[in-house]
This record gives C-alpha cells, sequence and structure tokens, in this order.
C-alpha cells in the first residue's frame, strides 16, 4: 500500500507496503530545513531527529528507533495542530507523546505502514494515551486497527490530504517507502507475504515512476544515511537496477538472519499493539492498557 499526501500546495504523500502489506511515500515542493541531532545504529552515525520545515502550515519530524533502526514521522498541520505519526514503536511511545505535547499537537492517526516483523507498533499504546487518536493499517494487512485503509482511499489531518496506494510484494517532493525500498536495498521478501516479482513491480510502478529529485524517506536503514531520491536508488541500488530475473535471484540468496523480534512483534502487531504483548511491555503499559 502507499499514500500521497495531496494538500493545497500540490503535496503529496504516498505509503507504499511492498514486502509485506503497504510502504508509504510523502512529496511536498517546497525547500527543506534540517536540524540534526545525533545517535548510532551498527557503529554508524545517524540523525536521531530531522526536522523539516516544508512550508508555512506543514511540519515534518523524522524519527528514529536505535534498536530495530526503524524510522517514525510526525506530520502535522502547523494552524489546526492535526498530526500523524507514520510507523510508531512502542518502546518510544512515551517520547512520542511527549514530542507531540511539547509541540502543542494533537494526533489524529498512528499509521502502519504495514504490520512490522522486527518491532511491535505503538499505535495500540498511542490511541491510549492519547485519546482521540486512531490507528490505522492497510484492509490487507487483516490487523487490528480503528481504520482499515484501501488503494485510493484520503486519510486527511488539517487540509493536508494523504492517498493511499496499493503497492504489494515488501517522493522535490517526498515519500514515504516502508520497507519496499530501502536506501540501496529493498525489504526481504521471504516470509509474510514476500514476492520477489512483485516488490520488483511495486517499486519501478509507484517509487521509480515518481520525478528523479523526489526525496525517499524509509521505514529503516542499517547504515546511518537518512534519506535517498529516486535519482539515486534509480543509478545505484544494487538490487533494483538490476533485471527482474536477476533481481528474483539475489532476493533468493540473501540469507538475512530472522528477525530477532520477530515471534513476539507478529502477534502483537495483528491486534494493533494492544494484546499479545511481553510481559515486560504489559508491565510498563498496564495502568493504560487497562491489564
Ligand atoms: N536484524 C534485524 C532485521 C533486519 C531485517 O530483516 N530487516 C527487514 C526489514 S524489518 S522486517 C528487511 O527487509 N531487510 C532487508 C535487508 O536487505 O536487510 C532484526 O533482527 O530485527
Amino acid at each position: 500500500m502507499s499514500i500521497f499526501l495531496v494538500g493545497k500546495y500540490c503535496r503529496q504523500i504516498i505509503i507504499h507496503n511492498p514486502q509485506i502489506k503497504n510502504p508509504l511515500v510523502l512529496s511536498l515542493a517546497q525547500s527543506f530545513h534540517l536540524c540534526a541531532g545525533r545517535s548510532s545504529c551498527n557503529k554508524s552515525t545517524v540523525s536521531m531527529t530531522q526536522h523539516i520545515s516544508m512550508s508555512e502550515d506543514f511540519f515534518f519530524k523524522q524519527l528514529f528507533d536505535r534498536v530495530s533502526c526503524t524510522y517514525s514521522y510526525l506530520l502535522a498541520d502547523v494552524k489546526s495542530k492535526e498530526a500523524v505519526l507514520i510507523d510508531p514503536v512502542i518502546d518510544l511511545a512515551e517520547r512520542d507523546v511527549r514530542l507531540i505535547d511539547n509541540l502543542g499537537l494533537k494526533l489524529k492517526y498512528s499509521i502502519n505502514t504495514h504490520m512490522h516483523a522486527d518491532h511491535i507498533t505503538g499505535s495500540g499504546v498511542l490511541k491510549k494515551l492519547l485519546l482521540g487518536s486512531q490507528s490505522v493499517i492497510s484492509k490487507a494487512s487483516q490487523a487490528l486497527a480503528d481504520k482499515h485503509v484501501e488503494h485510493g482511499d484520503i486519510i486527511e489531518f488539517g487540509p493536508h490530504k494523504l492517498e493511499v496506494r496499493s503497492t504489494p510484494g515488501h517522493t522535490n517532493g517526498m515519500a514515504f517507502t516502508g520497507d519496499t525500498l530501502l536506501i540501496r536495498g529493498c525489504g526481504r521478501t521471504d516470509f509474510q507475504e514476500g514476492d520477489a516479482e512483485m516488490l520488483y513491480k511495486s517499486v519501478y510502478d509507484q517509487i521509480f515512476s515518481l520525478p528523479d529529485n523526489f526525496r525517499l524517506f524509509p521505514a529503516h536503514d542499517y547504515n546511518g544515511i537518512l534519506d535517498t531520491t529516486v535519482s539515486e536508488e534509480k543509478r545505484f541500488n544494487p538490487r533494483l537496477t538490476k533485471s527482474k530475473e536477476e533481481f528474483v535471484e539475489i532476493m533468493k540468496n540473501l540469507n538475512l538472519a530472522y528477525p530477532a523480534q520477530i515471534d513476539k512483534a507478529l502477534p502483537a502487531n495483528k491486534v494493533c499493539g494492544l494484546y499479545n504483548l511481553p510481559s515486560e511491555m504489559e508491565e510498563k503499559f498496564k495502568s493504560v492498557l487497562n491489564i
């Protein structure tokens, strides 16, 4: 699944989901202002938060989880204060609440680009901590959520609109690509609904069809890089610059380790991160989850 943001300044956000269920893409035609803090992941230095002012009424911040190397994205309408959070992580729910409160924002939706296999979503805990907010995921994921979206659906916050696009198999604009397209890589296709041929088609049809200067923001990076562009990935992605047949062979032979948290993450993520939680998470959030 993909989501485009179409606002009054012709912005777009696309949420795409290649490998598993649904990923994200956001496109804006504005200039960026970046303020980066630092933390570490896999011995590389990465920016912990990135603040991008796109326009007077659009707010964007990139957030990072050191454990799963997951990026979350906070988007808001500056005037109405309505906000959406893409791919929140349960371990960092309190950080996200503090940030949203501190900025005076009202969380409308926490959106999962897909049912993650490497961490538990923060959307269940966030809807308890920030009353009135709702969780969102694709219908195709078959996971519990307040709102299920399908290709062509629109998600609104203030005057901004997110258009959902389906990208099965694992956008100066911006796009949130989930795990479909990673920086110089892509989502694995060896479990869940993974399908290498479908992923290849999703990337070419839904992401490489965007303008070359679109900035792409993935759900993860394991090398300390924050973002990329359509042009860079078309030229330098070692998997996606190959033919479809070569790509399928590459994906068959990745031999990646099973994600460390998958057996805990998938049962919890099927139910919005509200139930089937590991005991330490139940203990941490028992008052808000009424356990
Ligand atoms: N070691 C990590 C899992 C790493 C991994 O499998 N990442 C996924 C996305 S999260 S399910 C992936 O698609 N990787 C593609 C790649 O080429 O690395 C852990 O134990 O969590």
